[in-house]
């Protein structure tokens, strides 16, 4: 038997990020969107246990650890310790999804290597259990499983989905160079070291969602690592005048960056917004939001 899961890459519309806790992780107030930009996991039968990989043409293999270093390895160990059993399969990444560009590509494979193997090895976990599993994988990872347009709170582990009206049009410009995402939240601890134990509810945003409203959404977008970000990629700054010069609503880096989506009018805007952008730019692509969260696509 095999199985194909396609698992989404995210956004944040707003990341708001408190002071470190004891364990090191940061309070968050995010606001995630799934969008439809995606990996496809294909898992078999083996009797062994393989994980390899393919990748979008302008991007470097190399970037992702594989050899039993992938998160995909960790999914496997850990659904297979929780219900007693041994870790076998062949798994395929086919990956679309930009490697440490802030859209949580490897917390994708981590959701749907767990929806999958769980199919595969018949181990019928239960919903509860396997965000449970996804959490301690990454705080990205049961966003992943869940998709659509939610709040993230703990160290955004903890997913609600939130009321959301809206076709969204996203302009996304990945670079080939990713950041790290743990440097990049050092370096916002130097820039802010006045940060709230609890990062305020992003109110305004989640009224422009729940109404559906483009222009309200643009103007309510932020994300607290950008400073941090900016900081450390100059040229992130020009991206954003860019792609706001050529007609985006409103542009920011997602996530600990360095992928910068641009929020448009509609799809026409989106498609001359990337036309523009493709003059000066490898990538661009256009997309949507909000999708389903990692799930099956193909049994073979
Ligand atoms: C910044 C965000 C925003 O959605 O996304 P990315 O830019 O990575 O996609 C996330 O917080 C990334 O989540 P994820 O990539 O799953 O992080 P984890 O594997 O749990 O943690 C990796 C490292 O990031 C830092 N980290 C992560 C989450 C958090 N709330 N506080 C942190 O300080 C810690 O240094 C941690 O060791
Ligand atoms: N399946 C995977 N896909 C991508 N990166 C992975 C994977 N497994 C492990 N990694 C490691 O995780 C790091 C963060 O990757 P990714 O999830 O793509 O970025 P981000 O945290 O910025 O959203 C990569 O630099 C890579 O070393």
């Amino acid at each position: 038997m095999s199985i194909t899961v396609r698992a989404p890459a995210k956004i944040n519309l707003h990341l708001g990020v408190g002071a470190p806790r004891e364990d090191g992780f940061h309070p968050l107030t995010s606001v995630y969107q799934a969008v439809g930009v995606y990996d496809d996991l294909t898992l078999a039968d083996a009797d062994g246990w393989s994980v390899d990989l393919t990748v979008a043409g302008w991007m470097d293999r190399d970037h992702v650890p594989l050899a039993g270093d992938n998160i995909v390895d960790r999914a496997a160990a850990l659904l297979a310790a929780r219900h007693g059993l041994a870790v076998t399969g062949e798994v395929h990444i086919a990956k679309e999804i930009p490697v440490a560009g802030g859209m949580a590509g490897g917390s994708a494979d981590a959701a749907a290597a767990l929806v999958g193997l769980d199919r595969l090895w018949g181990a019928n976990t239960s919903d509860d259990d396997l965000l449970a599993l996804a959490a301690q994988l990454g705080s990205d990872v049961p966003f992943a499983l869940v998709g659509g347009t939610a709040l993230g709170t703990g160290r955004g582990e903890i997913v609600e989905p939130v009321p959301d009206h809206g076709t969204w049009w996203w302009v996304l410009v990945p670079s080939t160079n990713g950041m790290s995402t743990p440097e990049v939240y050092r370096h916002y601890d130097r820039l802010f070291p006045d940060a709230p134990a609890v990062p305020p509810m992003p109110e305004a945003l989640l009224a422009a969602l729940d109404a559906g409203d483009p222009h309200a959404l643009a103007a309510a977008l932020h994300n607290d690592l950008q400073p941090a970000a900016l900081d450390l990629r100059p040229d992130l700054a020009r991206l954003i005048d860019a792609g706001e010069a050529a007609g985006a609503l409103r542009g920011v880096v997602t996530g600990s960056g360095p992928t910068c989506v641009f929020l448009c009018e509609s799809a026409d805007a989106a498609r001359a917004t990337a036309a523009e952008l493709r003059a000066s730019h490898d990538v661009v692509l256009v997309t949507t939001g909000a999708v389903a969260g990692a799930h099956p696509v193909a049994y073979g």
